[in-house]
């Protein structure tokens, strides 16, 4: 049956997920023994790297041996997420000038998981491998990549400007009340909940207005805006901040304008009520203008 497979998926995810997390497993022990400082020492250090690629390649192969085919792709991919998500914690538990940068491993690491993972819940039929929307688009990949650059050639030209510890903790605060919000809208819309905007009307769709849908008309879109921005607010990357603003602004804009035009053919006079009553929830952002 197709569902209780996409059910499995999800279990899959979560046990590889937590496997890839027992990654924090080595160093714990090892800060047992002595200051946590050691353990940020630990991953520098030679015998630390070498003791956590083989622990990777000893879940891997554990992951190898335990699942087959379109499985294991699920598998290594959560894992892999799950051992970005504990290497971000060891590194956020250190007083160290990467504190900050584990912050942001950790974010992005749960929010990417916690995307595929809701969706196994939420809507199990639409799930695939890009529910982890690692693969979302060159722009986002990009937008990713220049955000790591700023930050390493902005820590060595100006490493007190990566200090600014109240300045991390509010985008630590965006990032957590945006995936929260995103969270919430998918929990809420549950299976008319879609990655992928649908431009036919499935005949159990129905038009949710409730939960956070009665504050905003888009809170999904709401929440990754802010958690985006949150992300290098975090890192204290002023050029990225400026960039990650003004390009999602943009991509939600248009996505919106996209979607709505659906909702109306979809919906009808229900949807142009509703959209009367209820912002979209994003700034300067309205949405299809109806004449
Ligand atoms: C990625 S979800 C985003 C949902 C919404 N825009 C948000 O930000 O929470 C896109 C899918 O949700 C559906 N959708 C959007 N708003 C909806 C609503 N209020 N009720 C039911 N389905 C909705 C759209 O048809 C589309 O297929």
């Amino acid at each position: 049956m197709a569902g209780s497979k996409l059910v499995l998926e999800g279990t899959v995810s979560l046990k590889s997920f937590i496997l890839g997390l027992s990654v924090v497993i080595i160093p714990l022990v090892r800060s047992c023994f002595g200051h946590l400082d050691w353990v940020f020492d630990y991953l520098t250090e030679t015998p630390g790297k070498i003791a956590i690629c083989l622990h990777i390649a000893v879940i891997n192969g554990l992951l190898l041996l335990i699942c087959r085919g379109p499985l294991y792709k699920v598998a290594v991919r959560a894992c892999f997420l799950g051992v970005i998500f504990g290497c971000g914690l060891i590194i956020s538990c250190t007083e160290t000038t990467w504190t900050h940068f584990g912050w942001y491993m950790c974010s992005l690491a749960f929010f990417h998981y916690s995307e595929y993972l809701v969706t196994a819940i939420i809507n199990p039929h639409s799930l695939s491998l890009d529910s982890f929307l690692l693969n979302h688009s060159v722009e986002y990949t990009l937008a990713a990549v220049s955000s790591w650059v700023e930050f390493t050639v902005e820590k060595l030209t100006f490493p007190e400007l990566k200090q600014l510890r109240w300045l991390s903790f509010m985008g630590l605060l965006m990032v957590l009340c945006g995936e929260a919000l995103r969270k919430a809208a998918m929990l809420t819309a549950g299976s008319n909940f879609n990655h992928i905007v649908q431009n036919e009307k499935a005949y159990s769709h129905v038009l949710v207005t409730s939960g956070v849908y009665a504050f905003f008309r888009h809170p999904s879109y709401v929440g990754w805006f802010y958690w985006s921005i949150g992300t290098q607010v975090v890192l204290c990357n002023p050029v990225c901040t400026l960039g990650y603003t003004i390009a999602s602004w943009r991509f939600f804009r248009e996505r919106i304008e996209e979607e709505e035009i659906s909702l109306i053919n979809f919906f009808a006079e229900e949807y142009v009520e509703y959209k009367r009553r209820v912002p979209t929830g994003l700034p300067f952002i309205s949405g299809i203008r109806i004449n």
